[in-house]
């Protein structure tokens, strides 16, 4: 048995006493001697040698680990300021779905904020809807119907439209097409994407700029008698500014009823559709045009919307079914549209009630517009029926 002293050996008479004792009978071996020999091992393990080899070790794998972070935070750097410059991913980029619990957002164009069914449709069934130019416009004229028109032919599936007048042809036409189609809503190839904005009708540059967007643009103008035209037009203004003089003071220079009518009035100027026709047809053929009338729209929506259908090349969908007379309102509302689910009418703006003008103003009005109605309906081929 080895004494205390045993492991004061030197290294070489420990291998020689220890590991053939590891390699020949475990008999031999003696749990007390092991204890003692580890002192033996801690001498070895410690030394200088083993010391500044790992020191070595410790400073290689710093060093490696340090350049390989430096590498990739500079390739991150990199590659950052060319997500920045390139905010818009291109129309064509597809929309791609991943069925894993990462949820994956379009990065740099999000067509989130329009949440029509339609829309959501599209998505679902992993289509690519782009926005495009309209290749239709409600030019107008004012006060002549053209919510009605614009809410009742986006119900056809195959239509969208922006919800808003968008007043480009008058107002933001210096920010040019690519404001524009922003501002439309996406559509599937063969949708049709539609606009209202009802003083395109009356704006000087306007036709001139349409033809320059797209010279097959299709023109819906709903009309309506002239004279009812003005007075809503009126009860449009004296909502917001109630201390407008009376309509009968208004119509007439030097507000002498039944004198000379005032065309340079707004209300009255805005129903010479006939000279504000011609300055469009210096710009488009008249078989680029629909005239849809105000008052059967309002009596009869069905059959004016089986007109605009066929005029755009739609399927006729929308029909009388999609409609109902509200007693209350006193006009066609609609079973459902694309943003409602359940019966509604147009807002409380349309369908205003008119004041109370005198019967001899309003002959005195049909009176000066009958040269113009008559004018316009040779342009047209429609006799309105304006008395
Ligand atoms: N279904 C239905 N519901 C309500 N109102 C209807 C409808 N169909 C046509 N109209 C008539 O539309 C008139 C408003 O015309 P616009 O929408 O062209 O007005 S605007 O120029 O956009 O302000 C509005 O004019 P007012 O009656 O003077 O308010 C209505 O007569």
């Amino acid at each position: 048995m080895p004494g205390p002293k045993a492991c004061k050996k030197t290294r070489k008479e420990w291998h020689l006493t220890h590991w053939s004792k590891l390699q020949f009978p475990v008999i031999l071996l003696q749990i007390d001697d092991w204890f003692k020999c580890l002192d033996g091992l801690m001498e070895i393990l410690i030394s200088k040698k083993v010391v500044l080899a790992l020191i070595i070790l410790a400073a290689i794998s710093f060093y490696i680990s340090y350049t390989f972070n430096t590498c990739l935070v500079s390739s991150i750097a990199k590659a950052l300021p060319k997500w920045r410059h390139h905010p818009v991913v291109p129309n064509d980029t597809p929309i791609i779905h991943y069925h894993t619990s990462v949820r994956v957002v379009p990065l740099l164009e999000s067509n989130e904020s329009d949440i029509s069914p339609k829309y959501k449709f599209f998505r679902e069934q992993g289509l690519r809807p782009m926005r495009q130019l309209p290749s239709a416009l409600i030019i107008g004229v004012k006060k002549g119907g053209t919510r009605a028109l614009l809410e009742f032919i986006r119900i056809h599936p195959d239509v969208r439209a922006a919800g808003s007048e968008v007043h480009f042809f008058d107002k933001n036409y210096p920010r040019g097409f690519q404001w524009y189609r922003q501002r439309m809503p996406p559509t599937l190839e063969g949708q049709l994407t539609i606009e209202k904005t009802p003083s395109y009708f009356i704006t000087k540059e306007a036709p001139r700029r349409v033809q320059h967007m797209n010279p097959s643009t299709k023109l819906l103008v709903v009309v309506r008698d002239p004279v009812t035209r003005a007075i809503s037009d009126y009860t449009q203004a004296i909502s917001k500014k109630p201390d407008m003089k009376p309509f009968d003071q208004l119509v007439f220079i030097n507000s002498t009823i039944g004198c000379i009518v005032d065309t340079s009035w707004g209300p009255v100027k805005l129903g010479l559709y006939s000279r504000y026709l011609s300055r469009w047809l210096k710009y488009f053929p008249l078989s680029q045009f629909l005239f849809i009338s105000g008052e059967r729209l309002v009596v009869d929506p069905a059959i004016e919307l089986k007109r605009v259908q066929d005029f755009l090349g739609l399927k006729r969908v929308v029909s009388e079914r999609h409609f109902y007379f509200n007693s209350t309102k006193g006009f066609p509302c609609l079973f459902k549209s694309e943003g409602h689910s359940t019966p509604h009418c147009l807002g409380k703006t349309k369908g205003r009630n008119h004041p109370y003008i005198d019967p001899i103003v309003i002959q005195r009005l049909r009176d000066f517009y009958r040269p113009f109605n008559n004018r316009f309906y040779q342009m047209t081929g429609i006799n309105f029926g304006w008395a």
